[in-house]
């Protein structure tokens, strides 16, 4: 089953009650911050806690992620640390070529291979937050097998372009397009940026609706009360439901009448758009919404 990564909740790494406690608010990935949130004089503590945090806490079904610091200001020690624990993705931050991607790939299998761990089983992904890094988006994307999905980490990149955040995010209409195009044509997900005012449900919702209309498969959270918006925006809804159920079962007779396109209420339905339906379907099964089989 497709697994869903409608939210990621970024953990500042240095709060131990926030650690521990994570995974209980319903985020489908946690990320443990090692990077902006946590001043210098902070970092080999937060290292040091996030290690103990993976070992020894259940997080269940919830996927682990840390945000390394880059390769030259602690990432390799942040990178030995977490193979060992076994954490499941590490995401590198402000990501601007391919190479970027080979060479935390290179530490990754050394520490590996030193651990006992199977080589490959700890997954990367990537964060977009410049030019460069936008602009390299295609080949960045398809550097690893390991990457599990690319990013764009919006407060960095518009602080790179001289500009700032918006309501409607014009400023972000490049960068996502190319975060998009570049994901979907290595096969891998597409992950939005934090919406900073936690305090703003709606403006929230509004960005949610827009990105999810753009193609994105789910967004970053900084707090938990930002959790059940994002989710319920990406999650498909009744009637999303019931149609996709009606194309499977339109194509379906239509395929034992020996016929490859359909119409349903007065619109076509061929391959496309089946496709579409089947992953409606899917996100409704992950999300817990639908069994497959007992409706269709
Ligand atoms: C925003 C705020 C201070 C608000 O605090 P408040 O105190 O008002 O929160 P409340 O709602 O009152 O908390 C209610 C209960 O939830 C607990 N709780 C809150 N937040 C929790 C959490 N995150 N994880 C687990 N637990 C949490 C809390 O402990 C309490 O628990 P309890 O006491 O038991 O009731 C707080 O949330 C927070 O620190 N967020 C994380 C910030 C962060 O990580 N920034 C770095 C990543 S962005 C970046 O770097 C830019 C980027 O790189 C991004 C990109 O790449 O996309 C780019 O360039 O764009
Ligand atoms: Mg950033």
């Amino acid at each position: 089953m497709e697994r869903l990564r409608r939210t990621m909740m970024f953990v500042p790494a240095s709060n131990a009650g926030m650690l521990r406690d994570a995974y209980i608010y319903g985020a489908d990935s946690i990320m443990f911050d090692l990077e902006d949130s946590i001043s210098l004089k902070e970092k080999d503590t937060s290292r040091f806690l996030v290690y103990q945090a993976v070992k020894t806490i259940d997080y269940g079904k919830t996927e682990t992620v840390v945000r390394i610091n880059g390769l030259d200001a602690g990432g390799r020690d942040d990178i030995e640390a977490l193979v060992r624990a076994g954490i499941d993705v590490i995401r590198l931050p402000k990501t601007e070529t391919a190479q970027d991607i080979l060479d935390v790939e290179s530490v990754i299998e050394a520490v590996e291979k030193k651990a006992g761990r199977e080589i490959g089983s700890t997954k990367m992904m990537a964060a977009i937050e410049s030019a460069e890094g936008v602009l390299n988006a295609v080949e960045i994307a398809k550097a690893s097998e390991r990457l599990i999905g690319i990013a764009l980490g919006a407060e960095d990149y518009v602080t790179n372009m001289h500009t700032k955040r918006s309501p409607e995010g014009q400023e972000l209409f490049f960068a996502r397009s190319m975060i998009l195009h570049a994901a979907r044509n290595a096969g891998i997900a597409a992950l939005d940026t934090v919406y900073s005012d936690v305090n703003n449900e709606e403006g929230l919702r509004h960005e949610v609706e827009v990105i999810k209309q753009l193609g994105f498969d789910g967004k970053s959270v900084i707090n938990p009360r930002q959790i059940p918006i994002v989710n319920s925006v990406f999650a498909p809804n009744e009637s999303e439901i019931e149609n996709a159920l009606n194309v499977i079962r339109a194509i379906e007779e239509a395929e034992e009448k020996g016929s490859g396109v359909i119409a349903l209420n007065g619109k076509m339905i061929d391959k496309p758009i089946v496709e579409r339906a089947e992953r409606v379907l899917n996100l409704a099964e992950a999300a817990g919404l639908i069994k497959r089989g007992a409706q269709e």
